[in-house]
């Protein structure tokens, strides 16, 4: 039966969360735990989010995967918690969110909403309400509206982002375009920066940058998958690119970093200012397009010696020269 639902049911060890479907049976799943996403299937049921095959789903642990809410600290550029504690928190489905702009492609959703604690106020001291509509559009697009406002009687600032896993064929058979030419952060050289003059990001060890002022579309080209994902995004102007190759992460599988890119939406250099009653808004908007590119071209990149890939076990493996 082709219907649009939103169901409520028990994820791994019992947290809560949300299942949206649509007619084609198109789904995304959202915990409670971290207001986070956790799955987006198309309609033949193919996860385009990656989760950690050794996510831990136990409060107050951030769930590795899916696409994490980052708030009211990007990463460790302050004294908070890495990327804040919006996502170590029970969120609520809000029942009566205020209108949104309308969106006509909107198809299925769910309104998630967190306001701040006493306990928040003891690491953060701003009241604060963060909105966050989650919805499948006509096209099988994901989009993630942010609505935080500022219910307090003093301005704050913040930083913020979404911090997307996607679920890519091959780390070593993808490419990021959209980057080309701007300054960035080198995250794991203390931020020093740098200028991309690189046509396009292709991974053969642990990157991890911050671009400044990046625009509003991003691609990740899968050249295996014939496919890419458009990534566009609004009121975040940064953005995060981040592989952790083999740099040991507790909580991700051995091989699991050749199975995603993070594409970080983020709003990271300015932080934003929001006076009380204030509200600022971000989105995201995610969607999946045949590839442009050729697999011709892939292999032309693929023959440098570079793009050789490092087995942990065994020799190192190279694509084949054509
Ligand atoms: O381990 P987490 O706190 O979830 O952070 C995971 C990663 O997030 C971002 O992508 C940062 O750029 C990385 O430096 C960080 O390692």
């Amino acid at each position: 039966t082709e219907h649009r639902s939103v169901e409520r049911a028990k994820g791994i060890n019992g947290l809560d969360k949300i299942i949206v479907r649509d007619r084609r049976g198109r789904s995304v799943e959202v915990y409670l735990y971290g207001g986070q996403v956790t799955s987006w299937k198309n309609e033949k049921g193919e996860d385009l989010l990656f989760m950690s095959s050794k996510a831990i789903f136990e409060p107050p642990t951030a769930i590795r995967g899916g696409i994490p809410v980052l708030f009211p600290q990007y990463s460790n550029t302050g004294p908070l918690p890495g990327h804040g504690f919006v996502r170590n928190r029970f969120w609520k489905i809000d029942a009566h969110p205020p209108p949104l702009p309308s969106h006509p492609s909107s198809n299925a959703l769910v309104d998630l909403i967190l306001r701040s604690s006493q306990d928040d106020f003891k690491i953060w001291p701003h009241k604060f309400v963060y909105r966050l509509r989650v919805s499948l559009g006509h096209g099988g697009d994901l989009t993630l509206t942010s609505r935080v406002k500022n219910t307090d009687v003093k301005p704050f600032n913040f930083t913020t982002g979404f911090h997307p896993y996607f679920s890519v064929s091959d780390i070593s058979e993808i490419q990021v375009e959209g980057l080309h030419n701007l300054d960035y952060l080198d995250q794991q050289k203390n931020r020093t920066r740098f200028t991309d003059h690189g046509k396009v990001i292709t991974f053969d060890s642990q990157l991890d940058r911050l671009y400044l002022s990046a625009p509003n579309k991003i691609r990740i080209v899968d050249h295996k998958k014939k496919k890419t994902i458009v990534v566009h995004k609004e009121g975040l102007v940064d953005a995060v690119v981040w592989n952790p190759w083999d740099k040991k992460v507790s909580d991700l599988g051995v091989e699991d970093y050749r199975r995603f890119v993070a594409v970080e939406p983020v709003a990271v250099a300015k932080p934003i200012t929001l006076k009380p009653g204030q509200e600022w808004k971000g989105i995201v908007q995610v969607s999946v397009a045949p590839s442009r590119h050729s697999r011709r071209k892939l292999l032309q990149v693929s023959a440098l010696p570079s793009r050789c890939s490092r087995g942990k076990l065994g020799p190192q493996k190279c694509l084949p020269h054509t």
